[in-house]
């Protein structure tokens, strides 16, 4: 096990399912911090799983890495109160979406390294994805910290910080996505009269079944369509529709404004600090 300690600063609904994700895999209450806003969430966190909320600055000179888990609109203020003051051998990960790794290193002493991650809530049930990339000062030991605690949590990956915005508009948001999915579906069964029980029922678990066999089976997702779409058939009818209607267009324009939403969320936090 791990001589690390954690602590999730801004411990909010991301910050909790990556805390409670590190006491399932094994990491001691004793080596999870967490901090928050306001001393009932602080309360709620200690009853809930044990561990130890305290002070901002108190995690930075007990815990050696460093989770920042506010709203990036959050962050520049956090930085502001406490950044100066991180011990030099401290590694700072941000959570936070659209931040470059750059807008931390101004706001910490020279030297500390910086990794920035965007992870998803599939973290809840051990399932996330979550795409890690090296800031300044950050190395191959940092980032092998990094996958150390977020492998637990699902499946991690590498990639270039120029990449995030766009992994934050497939993977961060996308569960998202899913759920509008099954939401729509659901309703479409009521409306051909299945109850409503019934119908969320049928979505969510042919969601799970598709998703289980999209992995494991390692098949393209084109093969797997065709295999269910029977010549002439009620798929077929249905996949046109969906054509007709834009879908593929529909997502291409949604990654794209939250890729664009990520690169403006930086510029407007790093032209307001
Ligand atoms: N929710 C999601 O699905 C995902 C969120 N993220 C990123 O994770 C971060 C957190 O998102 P959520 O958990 O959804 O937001 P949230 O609002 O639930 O959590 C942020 C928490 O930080 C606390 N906080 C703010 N300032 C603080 C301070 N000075 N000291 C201590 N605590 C402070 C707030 O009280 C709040 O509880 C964001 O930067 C977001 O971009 C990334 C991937 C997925
Ligand atoms: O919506 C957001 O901004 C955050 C980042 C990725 C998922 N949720």
């Amino acid at each position: 096990m791990t001589k690390h300690s954690v602590a999730v600063i801004g411990a909010g609904k991301l910050g909790e399912l990556v805390l409670a994700g590190l006491l399932r895999s094994g990491w001691t209450p004793q080596q999870v911090l967490a901090t928050t806003r306001r001393p009932e969430r602080a309360a709620e966190l200690a009853e809930r799983h044990g561990i130890r909320p305290v002070l901002n600055l108190t995690a930075v000179t007990q815990a050696d890495v460093l989770l920042i888990a506010v709203k990036p609109q959050d962050a520049g203020k956090l930085l502001d109160d406490f950044g100066m003051k991180v011990p030099p051998d401290r590694l700072v990960v941000s959570l936070c979406a659209g931040l470059p790794t750059s807008f931390f290193a101004e706001r910490l002493p020279g030297g500390i390294p910086v990794v920035r991650v965007m992870t998803n809530t599939p973290a809840l049930v051990d399932q996330a994805m979550t795409a890690i990339s090296p800031g300044p000062y950050a190395t191959d030991e940092h980032l092998a910290i990094v996958e150390e605690v977020f492998q637990p949590l699902g499946r991690t990956v590498r990639v270039p910080e120029s990449q995030q915005d766009a992994v934050t508009a497939v993977s961060g948001s996308g569960p998202a996505y899913f759920y509008l999915l099954v939401e729509a579906m659901a309703d479409a069964g009521v409306l051909l009269g299945l109850p409503r029980n019934v119908a969320h029922e049928l979505a969510v678990q042919t969601a799970v079944g598709s998703a289980i066999m999209l992995r494991d089976s390692g098949e393209h997702p084109v093969k797997l369509r065709e295999s269910v779409t029977s010549p002439g058939g009620t798929t077929a009818a249905a996949l046109r529709e969906l054509e007709n209607h834009g879908l593929r267009a529909a997502f291409l324009s949604a990654l794209e404004a939250a890729r664009d939403r990520a690169r403006q969320i930086a510029t407007e936090m790093t032209t307001k600090n």
